[in-house]
């Protein structure tokens, strides 16, 4: 079955149109991946966050606060090293601080702690002042104190609730006169719990039986002696108190941890949010940015994304799709964050305002995203993406909690000598460095967010609220974005406002997103290629050359001028070099007129330290491009050498060689993945090294090793890529004229475009229209291939072993298509078929080593280079040498005798000679004769037909045949005669 080839071309479009075209095709494209890949969309958008708000939520209300209540009846002192009490410590109380609070302060508790000052003092000699003026403010001191009165308890537990780790010890006086009994004094002592569970992490504490975790230093920890000592001072002081005044009196204590904030549901203080779960609550987006780093790189590994390239894709266009394609999950992942988080009634989430917590996942999901793509220009394998995505994940899951405590006040100002509360601090300048990394910006802006989102435990100062009852924060509102108290006023003005949370990591996506552009073009891929450090002045050249040959046609003259530039030959030919590669030679070099193909001295050579990312940019900061010609690159191969050939239009021209002749390499120079050591070549007068955007608007290529997407079906892979060529619409969809309306409906109309349909029946595939690329066979895939190439009719076609794998008819089936389709346009294909070489090429050259070794057309080839004509010969009757049962008809001599075998070969071979004496018996045996005719006996043949002819009819030869060289002999003898020279 024919069919004949429907042709389809691309639109002569505006850039902008064809680029938007082209954007859409990438957007589609991606959402189709999406959909077949729901799981792994539904992992990341609900799964996920489920999971991770799940395990929060378990955390909350698995954790069980501690009332910080410890009696004296608890208390088994063993033996204790007495000393004192000293001045405020240095952590983790690092601000200033107080050292002793008590209350009330009347005439008796003043007494008892001024005795208390002098003992302490006589036993450690630090002075502390006991201050005269009861504190009644609740704002933190400016200055370590000593000891300070305080109005009662109340005001001592409200103060240590609104400032905690402000006071290292309270301690609360209570005296009762029972009727008829003793006098009973009893002290509460507060100590700070905060202090005693971060003590095991300050060096210099060890523990001991004795006295618990216990610092060597004259410094002690609430376990270790700080207790003790300050209950043994109380005594000390209660009873010299009480001492001159003779009475009775008993004595009793108490002790208490100072409140900590919010409890609620069990799970309590801001600390504990957000230093242990904020980096969960990231890490949804941190998965969707590693998976979308593996889909890029799986793209670039597999070439899908080069073969995009090679068929006309921008790569803003490409990019740009990227982009847009991640909001779909950025929206859906930070709209189901939220969701769950209200679900959860988490205070985080319920009492901040709702567009704010929405875009700060969105954007969390976005920036990471981003991020990740500009990582994957560094990648050119999945393996590596992987360790990159990990390494970030890594670092999200330490550095967001270290943000989300507080610690992001360290990256914009030095708190190491506290913050005074007049001038500001000197400023650091980490937060430059910072600033790249979007997840930085979430952790601090959670941080805000929590400390006015999460409550505290009322303390009972205002009687209308009970001691112990959940007050939550005051909220997170929408006014809070611009509009946030940091603490401290000197440096109000120099911290970023929680809005900045929000906008930096929108900066930070721009700034990711123009880099991966950069990147991408000028990081080499596999093959060493890439652009240069300053290919975006090239659009600048554009433009200048635009303006000043007149317009589009001005420029195309120009080029054609540069393109028909004599570069002359270096060096000395290879030996024994053929007159038609000469003649070809000169022609390509000084031709002045515009063909297809025009290949001049194009020279590739492999080396050991190929142009990489690093040296570019080495080259580019020492700015001395002489340099890169001083650095000795190892030479490991020179694929290709000085080639230089031209192809014209309605010409299929068949590049044959050995395994490494550098047919591919070719190839690869001209659709611009690999870049030529020196030459070039045009493409209808647009230079490889200049022009590939151009060029490839006009190029189909088929690449040696299938570029298919395993997860599009044949039909998806022909509108994507019709899409990337920019085919009208029209193109795509077939009137219906043929068909009735119940079968259009059937049939379905965008099944039914005629040049997609032409296309797939021509190579047999319309059958398997709707399978995935990924189950199909390796013939099957390389037909795909070789049609994919062929969309929007490219004037230039490359089809680097387009029939490889395939089986006799279906190689047929392209044949038949490629030779229709060639009409008009100019085909390079190369091929180790022989008969496919010799059924369709037009014009045939041989590489070996990187050179020509011969051009022509088949039939001056197999003139040229092979050994004539072959007669082939199957004797006749004869008595056998070995008994052959074959052997049916029986002629006899005059005497009646069969002639042997040997006489009869014998007899052939003289009368052979005699009519043709240059003939060379090539081969006898088996009843079988080959003899050699060289072409220069041609005149001769016909007396030589005439005497098989006659032999045949006197019974001596069976069947004969005569048959030119066929061209891989041909091929044979001129890859043999190549290695016999070396
Ligand atoms: N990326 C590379 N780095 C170094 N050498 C390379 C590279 N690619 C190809 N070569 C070398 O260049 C030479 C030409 O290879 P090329 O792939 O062009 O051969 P070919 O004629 O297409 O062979 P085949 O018929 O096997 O496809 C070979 O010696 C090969 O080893």
């Amino acid at each position: 079955m024919h069919h004949s080839v429907v042709y389809a071309s691309a639109r002569p479009s505006s850039v902008s149109g064809r680029w938007f075209r082209q954007l859409g095709v990438v957007c589609r494209l991606n959402s189709i991946l999406l959909v077949r890949y729901w799981k792994a969309a539904i992992l990341q958008a609900v799964l996920l966050p489920l999971l991770v708000v799940g395990i929060v939520f378990g955390v909350q209300n698995a954790y069980v606060a501690d009332n910080g209540l410890v009696t004296s009846a608890d208390n088994t002192v063993v033996t204790w090293k007495m000393d004192g009490i000293h001045q405020c410590k240095p952590e983790p109380l690092s601000n200033a601080c107080m050292t002793i609070v008590y209350a009330p302060q009347d005439a008796e508790t003043t007494q008892i702690m001024n005795y208390f000052q002098t003992q302490n003092q006589a036993r450690t000699g630090s002075a502390l002042t006991v201050e005269t003026n009861a504190w009644d403010s609740m704002s933190v001191p400016k200055n370590d104190m000593g000891i300070v009165p305080m109005a009662s308890d109340q005001f001592i537990y409200d103060y240590a609730l609104a400032n905690p780790d402000t006071i290292q010890l309270g301690v609360v006086f209570t005296k009762e006169t029972p009727a008829g009994g003793p006098i009973h004094w009893n002290y509460q002592i507060y100590y700070n719990m905060t202090h005693a569970t971060n003590i095991s992490t300050i060096p210099g504490f060890k523990y001991t039986k004795e006295a618990g975790y216990n610092r060597i230093s004259s410094n002690d920890d609430s376990y270790g002696t700080l207790l003790p000592n300050m209950v043994r001072a109380l005594d000390e002081s209660l009873l010299t108190f009480l001492d001159p005044q003779h009475t009775q009196a008993s004595l009793d204590y108490s002790l208490k941890s100072f409140p900590k904030a919010s409890t609620k549901n069990g799970y309590s203080s801001k600390d504990d949010i957000t230093t242990m779960l904020s980096n969960l609550m990231a890490l949804p987006a941190c998965i969707t940015m590693v998976m979308a780093m593996l889909r890029i790189t799986r793209e670039k590994e597999m070439k899908c994304k080069e073969s995009m390239q090679m068929m006309g894709l921008g790569p803003v266009a490409y990019w740009t799709g990227q982009w847009l394609t991640a909001w779909i999950m950025a929206l859906v992942q930070g709209s189901v964050m939220m969701a769950l988080g209200y679900a959860f009634k988490m205070d985080f989430f319920t009492n901040t305002n709702g567009l704010v917590i929405w875009l700060m996942f969105v954007l969390l999901t976005y920036s990471m995203t981003i991020f990740g793509f500009l990582l994957t220009t560094f990648c050119q394998k999945t393996g590596s993406s992987l360790g990159f995505g990990f390494a970030v994940v890594v670092a999200v899951l330490i550095v967001v909690p270290m943000m989300a405590s507080g610690t992001w006040l360290d990256l914009y100002v030095d708190r190491s000598n506290g913050i005074p509360s007049d001038s500001p601090p000197p400023l650091n300048t980490y937060w430059i460095a910072s600033f790249f990394f979007p997840f930085i910006h979430f952790g601090r802006l959670w941080s805000q967010i929590s400390t006015l989102t999460l409550g505290t435990i009322s303390g009972g100062s205002n009687p209308t609220v009970p001691a112990g009852t959940y007050i939550p924060g005051p909220g997170f509102h929408l006014s809070n974005l611009t509009n946030y108290d940091v603490g401290y006023p000197s440096i109000q003005n120099i911290l970023p406002q929680p809005i900045s949370g929000l906008t930096y990591q929108f900066a930070n996506v721009v700034i990711a997103a123009l880099l991966t552009l950069y990147l991408d073009q000028i990081i080499p891929n596999e093959h060493g290629h890439s652009r240069s450090l300053f290919f975006f002045l090239g659009s600048i050249r554009d433009a200048f050359l635009f303006v000043r040959h007149g317009g589009k046609a001005g420029v195309d003259r120009q080029k054609s001028v540069e393109a028909q530039k004599v570069t002359p030959y270096e060096g000395v030919p290879p030996e024994n070099e053929d007159s038609d590669v000469t003649a070809e030679r000169e022609k390509a070099i000084h031709c002045q007129s515009e063909v297809a193909i025009r290949i001049s001295n194009l020279t590739k050579i492999y080396t050991k330290n190929g142009p990489g990312f690093w040296k570019n940019l080495y080259l580019a900061l020492c700015c001395c491009c002489c340099l890169k010609r001083r650095r000795s690159n190892k030479i490991v191969n020179k694929a290709v050498d000085r080639l230089n050939l031209i192809t014209e239009p309605n010409e299929l021209f068949a590049l044959l060689g050995q395994n490494g002749a550098g047919k591919s390499t070719t190839m690869q120079m001209l659709y611009g993945v690999t870049d030529p050591s020196s030459g070039n070549a045009y493409l209808f007068n647009r230079s490889i090294r200049t022009d590939m955007a151009q060029i490839r608007s006009s190029m189909g290529v088929c690449p040696q090793h299938d570029v298919l997407f395993n997860d599009l079906t044949c039909w998806e892979h022909l509108q994507l890529y019709a899409g990337i060529k920019d085919l009208p619409a029209e193109a795509l969809l077939e009137s219906f004229s043929k068909s009735t309306p119940k079968e259009a409906i059937k049939e379905n109309l965008r099944e039914r475009p005629t040049w997609i349909r032409s296309r797939l029946e021509a190579v047999q595939l319309w059958k398997d229209r709707h399978t995935m690329a990924g189950r199909l066979s390796g013939g099957m895939k390389r037909r795909l291939s070789t049609i994919i190439s062929t969309i929007g009719d490219p004037q230039v076609l490359i089809l680097d072993e387009p029939t490889t794998g395939m089986d006799p008819i279906h190689r047929r089936h392209v044949w038949t298509f490629l030779a229709q389709f060639k009409r008009g346009r100019s085909i390079l294909l190369t091929t180790h078929s022989m008969e496919e070489a010799d059924a369709l090429g037009d014009k045939v050259a041989i590489m070996v080593s990187g050179h020509l070794k011969a051009i022509g057309n088949t039939t001056r080839l197999k003139n040229k280079f092979g050994n004539g004509y072959r007669v082939e010969l199957a004797l006749g009757n004869y008595i056998p040498t070995v008994q052959d049962p074959t052997s049916l008809a029986i002629v006899h001599d005059s005497n009646n005798n069969l002639p042997s075998q040997k006489q009869l070969e014998q007899e052939l071979s003289e009368a052979t000679r005699a009519i043709v004496p240059e003939s060379v018996l090539l081969d006898q045996s088996g009843g079988v004769m080959v003899f050699g005719i060289p072409l220069q006996a041609l005149e001769k043949m016909a007396d030589l037909t005439a005497m098989l002819e006659r032999a045949q009819a006197q019974g001596r030869i069976k069947q004969w045949g005569i048959a030119q060289t066929s061209l891989e002999e041909v091929f044979l003898s001129l890859i043999r005669s190549a290695e016999d020279r070396h």
